[in-house]
């Protein structure tokens, strides 16, 4: 069995897509990280005090950080990176804690920190907790500093302690958000591939399962009618062989875009197994579906698909039924199944009507 090289097996948290997602985080972190320094340093700046020199330091040592983060590809210097990060902003917070005491409000930002933590891939989930309990515990302690002589007026250290809070209270919704934005996108892109099959763009035999349920349960309750066809390429296997998997893949997509042309909106059309194909025929009776049907056969034979040059026809066979009252998906199924071998064993290229059900 064929295994990702980079999803681990005994962590269900732990995948691609997480890794990519907390990759993609910690980008924005050090957007978000820079653009904090730099408001730092224009605000020590502006007050006069003399620590705007530590902030342009900062920025200048974690600048070659941010590039290692954001451009590395091999996780042992992403991770590295990482961490020489978090440390520097650690060691930050926790010498502007003592320099202007808790008042400042530098540790507000390490809440900032929980999101990175708790979207991480690699981590398994008590280490996750370990280091939440380490954050906190970071946070209580700087809480306590108290800076009897700060170096700034306290003018400026409501200021700063407005923008740590604010700082902090934008990181965790814009990361919260962001997660959501990306987990909400990836379940939807996961719900169309559980329902739809790759290749042809049809609804899936899953997917067709559900449909087929609803349109009984319509049919029943309005006394409406209710059909469907089953329809098997000729020859595939020889096909295949012959012209190649490729040129199969084409032929299905081709039959496939036929079917979905000639359905009207209403109906539903799904690749129901390798070559065949079910088409669910709300309101309509046995007659009806027997002339779409032939209309799908008629077109199909019609339309050869070229292959270097040459002209190669396609042929289907087609069983048809027409749901009887209280009759399951199954039962139908299975007549519309012996109706096409039938027709199959009648020389192909032709449309069968299915036995009615045994009452
Ligand atoms: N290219 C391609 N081939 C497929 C796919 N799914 C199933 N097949 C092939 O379809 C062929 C079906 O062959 P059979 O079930 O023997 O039927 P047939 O050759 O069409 O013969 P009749 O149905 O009796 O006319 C097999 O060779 C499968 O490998 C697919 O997605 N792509």
């Amino acid at each position: 069995m064929q295994s990702n090289p980079e999803s681990r097996q005994d962590d269900p948290y732990d995948t691609v897509f997480i890794r990519r997602s907390f990759r993609s985080l910690v980008r924005w972190g050090i957007v978000i990280l820079s653009v904090i320094n730099l408001l730092h340093l224009s605000l020590f700046l502006s007050y006069g005090s003399r620590w705007w020199a530590f902030s342009a330091l900062l920025i200048l040592v974690q600048a070659p950080l941010y590039l290692l983060v954001i451009n590395r590809r091999s996780f042992p210097v992403f991770i590295g990176g990482l961490a020489l990060l978090i440390l520097a902003f650690g060691i930050q917070l926790s010498v502007y804690c003592t320099q202007f005491g808790a008042r400042a409000g530098f540790h507000y930002l390490l809440f900032a920190m929980t999101p990175l933590v708790a979207f991480s891939g690699r981590i398994r989930i008590w280490h996750k907790v370990v280091l939440c309990v380490l954050l906190m515990l970071q946070m209580l302690a700087l809480e306590q500093r108290t800076a009897p002589d700060p170096d700034i007026s306290a003018q400026a250290l409501e200021c700063l302690r407005l923008l740590n809070l604010a700082t902090a209270f934008s990181v965790i919704s814009l990361f919260v958000m962001r997660h959501f934005m990306v987990v909400a996108g990836m379940n939807s892109k996961l719900e169309h591939m559980a329902a739809y099959d790759p290749l042809t763009g049809m609804i899936n035999r899953r997917r067709m399962a559900e449909v087929a349920a609803d349109e009984l349960d319509h049919s029943f309750e309005k006394h409406s009618a209710l059909s469907m066809i089953l329809a098997d390429i000729d020859h595939f296997k020889l096909i295949n062989d012959r012209y190649g998997h490729q040129f199969g893949d084409q032929a299905l997509l081709h039959v496939s875009q036929t079917i979905m042309q000639i359905a009207r909106d209403g109906d539903s059309c799904c690749r129901w197994g390798g070559e065949e194909f079910l088409i669910m025929l709300p309101v309509t009776d046995l007659q009806g579906a027997r002339q779409l049907a032939e209309r799908i056969r008629v077109e199909v034979s019609r339309n050869a698909l070229c292959l270097n040059g040459h002209d190669v026809g396609l042929t289907l066979t087609l069983g048809v039924v027409e749901l009887q009252p209280h009759e399951g998906l199954d039962s139908a199924i299975a007549r519309a199944d012996e109706a096409l071998y039938a027709g199959k064993n009648n020389g192909r290229n032709q449309v069968m009507l299915g036995q009615p059900a045994a009452q």
